[in-house]
């Protein structure tokens, strides 16, 4: 009998469209692995599609992923719909589920070195309540105004990523996590000291790009402090 629904739940993740959640977190995952953001098993990717949410297992290689890997759950129940065997579901998901409750589509977790630098330099310079602030750089202009509003950040606006302090345990940083999208109900990604930074958007294509556009301003703030040169006017 369970068998009968294990079967029944592999069609949740078999298909041919590329753009399928469980096809494209594969394909996701494998891009991010080259740019440094989820190599040795950390950081990932999850997306919400109409009402199941897709997760990748905990502590694999997140670029060797494959469709059938794919945790599938009910986002209204919570449920898990589909689990593989052996595997548990990553430990990020209920920081991913922070996310969707606040109508995301899909949400990366990198382990990016810029992203862990910028937490370090914010610190030293401004102490641990500070957020990394940044103005008049071009690929602002990538980043959204906040949810709700119409359009994306200009050159001369500023752009702000909270901080919170890194756990012991990925899913312990949740309570703090949601504390900061309530603080900053703009934003779209926050910074964990030490560890990395969480960015979601509005739909896979949006938190990808939005993810590329924080990772280049934060490998360039990095550049900027080593040059003594300033992030704000
Ligand atoms: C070396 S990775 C440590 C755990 C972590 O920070 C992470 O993002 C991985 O979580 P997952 O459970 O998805 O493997
Ligand atoms: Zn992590």
């Amino acid at each position: 009998m369970s068998q009968v629904r294990d079967e029944a739940a592999d069609v949740l993740v078999h298909s041919l469209d590329p753009e399928h959640p469980a096809n494209h977190i594969c394909t996701l995952c494998a891009k991010f692995y080259t740019l440094g953001w989820v190599t040795g098993t950390g950081g990932g990717t999850s997306i919400r599609h109409e009402d199941k949410i897709f997760i990748a297992p905990s502590g694999v290689q997140k670029e060797m992923l494959k469709p059938t890997d794919m945790f599938v759950m009910d986002f209204a129940s919570k449920e898990y719909i589909r689990k593989p065997k052996v595997l548990k579901p990553s430990a990020c998901t209920p920081l991913f589920l922070a996310a969707f409750t606040r109508g995301a589509g899909c949400c990366i977790h990198t382990h990016s070195q810029w992203a862990v630098l910028i937490t370090l330099l914010v610190e030293r310079e401004f102490g641990k309540d500070a957020c990394f602030e940044i103005e008049e750089i071009e690929q602002i202009k990538g980043i959204p105004k906040g949810r709700g509003k119409v359009g994306n950040l200009g050159y001369f606006d500023r752009l702000r990523i909270p901080i919170i302090e890194n756990t012991a345990h990925e899913e312990d940083l949740t309570s703090s996590l949601e504390e900061a999208m309530e603080k900053y109900p703009d934003t779209y990604a926050v910074l964990v000291r030490r560890h990395g930074i969480y960015v979601w958007g509005d739909n896979v294509h949006k938190a990808k790009t939005q993810c590329e556009s924080i990772d280049y301003i934060l490998q360039l703030a990095v550049e900027m402090k080593n040059l003594g040169l300033p992030w704000t006017k």
